[in-house]
C-alpha cells in the first residue's frame, strides 16, 4: 500500500509543562467503525491547531472527544485540568463554560435576533431559562454587544439571524462562543459552507481573536492553503490516525496536500483490491 511518509516534527513550544489538552492512546469506537485508532496529542496553550484530512478521518470526532460531547471507548482526554474521559455531567458542564465550540452551520437560532443570539452562549453561567432578550441581565447584553463589535456585526445586533450572510451568521457564531470567555475554541469546519473570500475572512478573524484573548484553537478544515496562513501546528489524520504532526512554519503547500493524495492512492489500490476479490468470488 503506498503512503506519503508520515512526518513529525511537531516540537511542542517550552512552557513549563503548561498544557491546555492531552489525549492519551485515545481509540474511539462506534460499533465496527474504528473513528480514532491511538491518538496521542498534547495541544499546548495558545496555539492555533488545524486538523486536516479526508472526510471520514475523524477529524469531528477527534474534536467532540476535547469537551467531552463523546468519549473515548479507551484511552484518556485531560482538558484543562479535567479528566473528561471519567467526569460526570456536572464536571463536563462545569468544563464547556471555558470551552467554546463554533460548528460549519452555525447552530443559529434563526428567528432570533442576532444580539440574543450572542447572549445565549451564557446560558451555561446562568440560572433558569431566557426567553427574549430582556431576559438576559443588562451586563450580558452589553458584553454581548462588545462582543459583536469585535467580529464587526454591531450594526447588525437587532437583524434576524436569518437575514445574514453565511460568513455574518458565522462570525455571530464567534461572538457566542467569546462571550463564554474560553480559554480553548474548538471549531468543527468552520468555513466548509463558506465561499473563499468570506472563509478567509473568518479564519483572519479566528486567528486575530485567538491571539488577543490568548485562545487555544482546534480546528477542522479541508483547505490546505488557508490552514498553511493560519495555523501553528498542523495534524494530519488519516483513517483514524495521526499521519503528520507539523510546526506549520515548516510544512510546504506540496508536503501538506500529501495527506489528502496519499489517502487517494490509498483509496485507489484499496478499490482495485475490493474489484479483484469482487471478479474472483464465486457467483450467486
Ligand atoms: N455517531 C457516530 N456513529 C457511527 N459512526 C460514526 C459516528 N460519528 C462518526 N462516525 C464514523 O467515524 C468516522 C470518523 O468520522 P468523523 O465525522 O470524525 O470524520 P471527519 O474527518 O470529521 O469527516 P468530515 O470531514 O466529513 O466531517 C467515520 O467513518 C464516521 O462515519
Amino acid at each position: 500500500m503506498t503512503m506519503a511518509q508520515t512526518t513529525f516534527d511537531y516540537q511542542a513550544p517550552a512552557s513549563g509543562g503548561e498544557q491546555s489538552i492531552s489525549l492519551r492512546q485515545v481509540t474511539k469506537r462506534f460499533g465496527d467503525v474504528t473513528a480514532l485508532k491511538d491518538i496521542n496529542i498534547d495541544f499546548v496553550p495558545r496555539k492555533i491547531n488545524v486538523l486536516l484530512g479526508l472526510s471520514g478521518s475523524g477529524k469531528s470526532t477527534l474534536l467532540r472527544h476535547i469537551n467531552g460531547l463523546q468519549l473515548p471507548t479507551e484511552g484518556e482526554v485531560i482538558t484543562l485540568g479535567t479528566e473528561v474521559h471519567r467526569a460526570g455531567q456536572k464536571k463536563l458542564r462545569h468544563l464547556r463554560r471555558d470551552v467554546g465550540m463554533i460548528f460549519q452551520h452555525f447552530h443559529l437560532v434563526e428567528s432570533m435576533s442576532v444580539l440574543e443570539n450572542v447572549c445565549t452562549g451564557k446560558l451555561g453561567s446562568l440560572r433558569g431559562p431566557r426567553l427574549g432578550l430582556f431576559s438576559y441581565p443588562r451586563a450580558v447584553r452589553e458584553q454581548a454587544m462588545e462582543q459583536l463589535a469585535r467580529v464587526g456585526l454591531a450594526d447588525k445586533a437587532f437583524n434576524r439571524a436569518d437575514a445574514l450572510s453565511g460568513g455574518q451568521m458565522q462570525r455571530v457564531a464567534i461572538a457566542r462562543a467569546l462571550i463564554q470567555e474560553p480559554q480553548v475554541l474548538l471549531a468543527d469546519e468552520p468555513v466548509a459552507a463558506l465561499d473563499p473570500v468570506s472563509s478567509a475572512t473568518v479564519m483572519d478573524l479566528i486567528s486575530r481573536i485567538a491571539k488577543e484573548d490568548n485562545l487555544t484553537v482546534v480546528c477542522s478544515l479541508h483547505q490546505v492553503e488557508l490552514a498553511l496562513e493560519f495555523s501553528d501546528r498542523i495534524i494530519g489524520l488519516r483513517g483514524g490516525e495521526v499521519v503528520l504532526d507539523r510546526d506549520s512554519r515548516t510544512l510546504s503547500l506540496d508536503e501538506a496536500h500529501t495527506i489528502y493524495s496519499a489517502v487517494a492512492k490509498v483509496d485507489e489500490n484499496e478499490l482495485e483490491q475490493e474489484a479483484s476479490a469482487l471478479a474472483a468470488a464465486p457467483q450467486a
